[in-house]
């Protein structure tokens, strides 16, 4: 038997942005349905990015330091990797945070429904059942639902779209065999010992070093000059001379064009052109990772049936709050323009909680939104560089000031490499104030170091104040208080 549900809010898909609309909703008092296919809740993020990529990343980090154990005197015998182990590890980490997920959603009374969902113009909800299911199952969670039909339809006061996106192919090479998207590195049996990897953003960078301190050989093929090449230009340039430094070989400038199965029927053979001397080369690897951005769940028949506006790419337009041009349809996460980052679906679903609520948010500030790529050593950014505070924001007195990061105590203890640039500047209607207008760090836990620098450039903090930040010693969060010192005009332990 088929059924009707009643909601305040219908959320279609539990990622980041889903899952976060749906938790802040119900904590203001609506009754909230989350629909998801998958048959975990968590989205790309849990399931087959953030999470599980991240779990590898900190077993490579254990890897790197038995491997630099020696220079402090400590003896190691050669570590090697037990395979089935790792990906247990991996498995439970996962799981562990989706089940925290399941667990926070059944306690908040969201209810969930397991099925593929479909907005129709006229504002209902079909959803018929999952890709791996025969019937659209429902209840207080996706571990005790029952079933519900072959067709449920949700009548919903606002409905939010939260559908993410999937890896991108080549153009003429498909993924199969050994021509991996993320998904799939994510779950090999065995980890590379030659992987060749196309992009250069995150997945890229991230897989091709965790990869190296595992101990493949590793070849990025990048298609400019640079890896990160609309980043921070210092810090892509310092964090490609860092991985340079730990054997990664960066091929610049290079476009593939075609794949063949490697000698004897095993990996990869990936012919690349160069746009140096238009010549054509060749290498061989046991798995290719193309990493070339995502593209929105946006192209659905249905999606495109509603009176909602879809830029070129894909990407659901909407205003400050995450309002379509459809009345009651909200979009969150991947699928709308900006940083396909899980932290900024977050404040992106909050945001329209917080709206369909009735209260007054304000909109995500997508300036403050940090990024972070997790390589060694990490990559962190938040906010401008010098140019786009001066054209995007018309800021003036624009500068921007280097801390030389060798002089720092954990860097040397580290033996460690990197960068910090601090951009200052006044903006517009401040003459008299000046801030910090963006931060771009490459060092061990850049990661962690960037949040101290949302606060500051988040609260537009007067620069003289945020100087006064006393940070503990012997710390890496000392570079920053120290890069905020010498913005200041008064260098302590520099130059
Ligand atoms: C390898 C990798 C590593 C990453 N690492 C990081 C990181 O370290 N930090 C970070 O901030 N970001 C990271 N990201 C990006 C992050 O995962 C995404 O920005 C985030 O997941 C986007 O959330 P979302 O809710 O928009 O979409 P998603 O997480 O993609 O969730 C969308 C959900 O909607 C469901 N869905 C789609 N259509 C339907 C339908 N019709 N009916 C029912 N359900 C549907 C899908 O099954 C999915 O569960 C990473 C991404 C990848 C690929
Ligand atoms: N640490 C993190 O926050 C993290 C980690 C992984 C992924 N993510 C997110 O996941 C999404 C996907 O990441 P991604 O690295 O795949 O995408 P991306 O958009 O970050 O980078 C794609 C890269 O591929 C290059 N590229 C595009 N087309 C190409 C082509 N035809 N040939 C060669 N190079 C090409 C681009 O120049 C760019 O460098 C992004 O939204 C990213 O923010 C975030």
């Amino acid at each position: 038997m088929n059924s009707t549900l009643q909601t305040d809010v219908a959320i279609i898909g539990a990622g980041p942005g889903g899952y976060a609309t749906a938790l802040r909703a119900a904590e203001l008092g609506k009754s909230v349905t989350l629909i998801e296919r998958d048959a975990h809740v968590g989205g790309t993020c849990l399931l087959r990015g953030c999470i599980p990529s991240k779990a590898l990343i900190s077993a490579a980090h254990t890897m790197d330091a038995m491997n630099h154990a020696a220079t402090m005197g400590i003896q190691v015998t050669a570590p090697s990797v037990d395979e089935a182990k790792l990906a247990q590890y991996r498995e439970q980490t996962v799981t562990t945070m989706t089940s925290g997920l399941a667990e926070l959603l059944a306690a908040r009374h969201i209810q969930m429904v397991h099925g593929q969902a479909a907005l129709q113009s006229d504002g209902t909800i079909l959803v018929t059942p999952a890709p791996d299911a025969t019937q659209v199952r429902v209840g207080q969670s996706l571990d005790a639902l029952h079933d519900a039909g072959t067709q449920v339809t949700i009548q919903a006061t606002d409905t939010v779209l939260a559908t993410g996106g999937r890896p991108r192919p080549l153009p003429n090479v498909p993924f199969g065999g050994a021509v991996l998207d993320s998904t799939a590195a994510l779950g090999l049996e065995h980890l590379p010992k030659r992987a060749a990897i196309v992009g250069a953003g995150s997945v890229a960078l991230e897989f091709a070093s965790m990869w190296r301190s595992m101990g493949a050989e590793v070849t990025l093929l990048v298609r400019h000059d640079t890896p990160l090449s609309h980043a921070h230009h210092r810090s892509a340039v310092v964090l490609t001379r860092e991985l340079k430094r730990r054997g990664i070989k960066i091929v610049a400038h290079s476009q593939v064009t075609e794949t063949t199965p490697g000698e004897s029927g095993e990996g990869v053979h990936v012919t690349y052109t160069s746009s140096l001397d238009n010549e054509t080369y060749g290498i061989d690897a046991d798995v290719l990772l193309v990493a070339i951005g995502r593209d929105p769940n946006t192209d659905m028949p249905w999606m495109q049936d509603l009176d909602i506006d879809i830029t070129d790419a894909g990407l659901i337009v909407t205003d400050d709050l995450g309002q379509t041009s459809m009345p009651h349809v909200w979009a969150v996460g991947d699928i709308t323009p900006g940083h396909g980052l899980a932290h900024r679906a977050f404040e992106q679903g909050i945001t329209i909680a917080e709206a369909i609520a009735g209260l007054n948010p304000k909109p995500v500030d997508e300036r403050t939104i940090p990024s972070v790529i997790f390589t060694t050593p990490e990559f962190a950014s938040v906010g401008r560089t010098v140019q786009e505070a001066q054209t995007i924001d018309g800021c003036t007195d624009v500068t921007e000031t280097l801390y030389p990061v060798m002089g720092n105590a954990r860097m040397v203890m580290e033996r460690a490499n990197g960068s910090m640039a601090v951009v200052t500047g006044c903006r517009p209607g401040h003459p008299d104030q000046r801030e910090v207008l963006g931060v771009h760090i490459v060092a061990p836990m850049a990661s962690e170091l960037i949040g101290q620098a949302e606060h500051v450039l988040g609260a537009h903090t007067p620069l003289s104040d945020a100087a006064r930040l006393i940070e503990p010693h012997p710390t890496f969060s000392e570079m920053f208080g120290e890069a905020l010192l010498k913005a200041d005009g008064r260098p302590f332990n520099t130059l």
